[in-house]
């Protein structure tokens, strides 16, 4: 059996058969904190950090981190001491940036549905930007604005139209998505919004989707945004900034081989200055890309099942904890935590969890060689993972570390049943 390659994680890898987070023994980690387990790599965080911020070197650029891929406290207050803004949908995420220590200034708030109560909350803190996504919603954040007395400073998400060749389900810029306005409405929008006493509009926006591998949709979607900015400040209306999004893919296997973020912007910032916006205020919101190979998760198999048509393994780690491939048929790499030091052939199963649910399943045909008790590791677990995991068959969420060289913290306890049902009350 040969064994797969670690897709695209340089800070984890196995050293004589034992696999490493950092200069850390997973397999101990699993001992001391038990399963499952998330396993974050600063280093790993950091790194990907640094190829953004080599593709800006020189330019006036303001990276926010879209904290929906992770929004771990001790996540956030990684990229915060790195000079990050966030990239927030919710009141909820907002407190959590406080929390963490980042900086209000460089916040921004996208997202279809803001209610007029996080509206005052995002204007109370002084955030740097608010990414509408509606018209009906300029109105309502002006009304709100003027309420307070303030000007709400604005972006409007626009939908260039651009087919980014990802999954359905996260692909966000094509005519027929909830998110944005029409690309032909935009200017007549911005015009509306520049007439409106309670905004000051600062720039515009776009994300055309997620896990993006190629480069064409984001140099096509450039182009769509900067036709945009020409006729909006045509019309008189200046654009401090222009903010393209996120959505740069990672390695889960082999088969994404998505540039690296230096690569990309290199093309990118080309494009800007052929076409004279280079001196422009550049921001993005990276989310995958920052911390989606820096993470794994460490599970037990419980149960193997042999069958007439499959086998099975059951691990302890479940849909709940790990909800990509129930959602989008999503691949992570299944690998031993530590391997046999003489390969067999394996067998192949269904790696599936204990919820009670047909789609939990968490890798299908992995030729694995594994026995009841072995730990396994589910790669590229540090992006949408923790933050879409629930409590579904009332599953406390899993504990979280954050290794730095051979330092391990743990940075959220693992949940216990009472904690899944603190707040809930039985009728007198
Ligand atoms: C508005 C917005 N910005 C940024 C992101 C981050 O995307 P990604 O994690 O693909 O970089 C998303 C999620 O797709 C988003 O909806
Ligand atoms: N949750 C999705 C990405 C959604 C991006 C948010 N707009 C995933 O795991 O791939």
């Amino acid at each position: 059996m040969t064994l797969p390659a670690l897709p695209g994680h340089p800070h984890f890898a196995y050293r004589d058969n034992a696999l490493f987070a950092e200069d850390v023994r997973a397999s101990e980690l699993a001992a001391t904190y038990g399963t499952p387990l998330f396993i974050y790599s600063k280093t790993a965080m950091l790194s990907a950090l640094a190829s953004y911020q080599r593709g800006f070197e020189g330019r006036d650029a303001q990276i926010c981190y879209a904290m929906k891929a992770n929004s771990s406290l001790a996540v956030l207050q990684v990229f915060a001491r790195a000079d990050c803004g966030f990239d927030i949908v919710s009141g909820g995420e907002l407190e959590r940036v406080q929390a963490a220590g980042g900086d209000l200034k460089k916040v921004i708030f996208s997202g279809v549905g803001k209610t007029r109560a996080e509206m005052c909350q995002a204007l109370a803190a002084g955030i740097g930007c608010f990414n509408v996504e509606s018209e009906a919603e300029l109105d309502v954040l002006s009304e709100v604005a003027v309420a307070m007395k303030l000007r709400a400073p604005v972006s409007i998400r626009v939908n260039p139209n651009v087919d980014p060749k990802t999954h359905p389900y996260i692909s966000t810029g094509l005519k027929g998505n909830k998110f944005g306005v029409a690309h032909e409405d935009a200017l007549r929008i911005y015009q509306h919004a520049a007439s409106l006493e309670g905004l000051k509009v600062v720039g515009i926006d776009c994300h055309i989707g997620s896990q993006i591998t190629e480069v064409t949709p984001y140099l096509d979607a450039m182009d769509r945004v900067l036709d945009l900015v020409a006729a909006i400040e045509a019309a008189g209306i200046a654009l401090a900034h222009i903010d393209f999004g996120g959505g740069l893919g990672i390695n889960y296997s082999a088969d994404d081989m998505p540039p690296e973020a230096d690569a990309l912007w290199r093309q990118l910032l080309a494009k800007l200055d052929a076409r004279g916006y280079g001196g422009k205020k550049l921001m993005i919101e990276p989310g995958r890309s920052l911390v989606g190979n820096a993470g794994i998760c460490i599970t037990e198999v419980l149960y193997l099942k042999p069958g007439e048509q499959k086998n099975f393994c059951i691990i302890d780690a479940a849909m709940n904890d790990l909800p990509r491939p129930a959602m989008y048929q999503a691949f992570h790499a299944i690998v031993p935590v530590e391997r046999a030091a003489t390969e067999t052939a394996g067998v192949i199963y269904d790696v599936v969890g204990p919820v009670c649910e047909s789609g939990d399943w968490i890798g299908r045909d992995r030729i694995l060689d594994v026995a009841a008790g072995d730990q396994l590791a589910v790669m590229s677990a540090g992006a949408y993972c923790m933050s879409m995991a629930s409590n579904y068959n009332t599953r406390g969420r899993a504990a979280e570390l954050l290794v730095d060289g051979d330092l391990a913290r743990l940075i959220r306890a693992r949940e216990t049943a009472a904690d899944t049902f603190r707040g809930e009350l039985l009728m007198p």
